[in-house]
């Protein structure tokens, strides 16, 4: 068995929605990024990196490489996916929280917890999505941003 864990923040800025585990999910704010900004995703691609020794997730996909510019986040994960079955493993599960005064996060994790367990190629039961507010302290408290961390454990495919 191998653990991970991984962190992403995000600034908010301009838009109408805010991408988190690859859903939709309307806000006030979007969120100032390279790629789509999925803060929950870039948690768990950095996680799951972790979890294999392989570095993360920004020397995967560059920030200056033009490639990843507005880049579904899904296709980062399908990439960590991939590495993991290279390597031999398999997702046993992931526990993920997003922290935010707003959006709220609990109405969409059912709808988070399938797109990631479809792209990880593992049932809904073994991926939680949870969230937090800070309280209004500190840049999450005032709303100026949005950060996840995940934990993830490997098992032996
Ligand atoms: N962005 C968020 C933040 C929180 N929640 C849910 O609300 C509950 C209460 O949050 P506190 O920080 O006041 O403890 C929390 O347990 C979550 O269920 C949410 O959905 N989205
Ligand atoms: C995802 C990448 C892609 O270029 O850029 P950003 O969307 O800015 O996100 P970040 O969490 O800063 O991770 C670094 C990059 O890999």
């Amino acid at each position: 068995m191998r653990i991970g864990q991984g962190f992403d923040v995000h600034a908010f800025g301009p838009g109408d929605h805010t991408m988190l585990g690859g859903v939709k999910v309307p806000h006030t704010h979007g969120v100032v990024a390279h790629s789509d900004g999925d803060v929950v995703i870039h948690a768990l691609c950095d996680a799951l990196l972790g979890a294999l020794a392989l570095g993360d997730i920004g020397q995967h996909f560059p920030p200056s490489d033009e490639r990843w510019r507005d880049a579904d986040s899904r296709s980062f994960l399908r990439h960590c996916q991939l590495l993991l079955r290279e390597r031999g493993y398999r997702l046993g599960n992931a526990d993920i929280t997003v922290i935010a005064e707003r959006p709220k996060v609990g109405p969409h994790a059912p709808a988070m917890r399938a797109v990631l367990a479809a792209d990880l190629d593992c049932s809904v039961d073994d991926i939680s999505v949870k969230a937090t507010t800070s309280e209004k302290l500190g840049f999450t408290g005032r709303s100026e941003g949005i950060a996840a961390m995940a934990v993830v454990l490997l098992q032996r495919a």
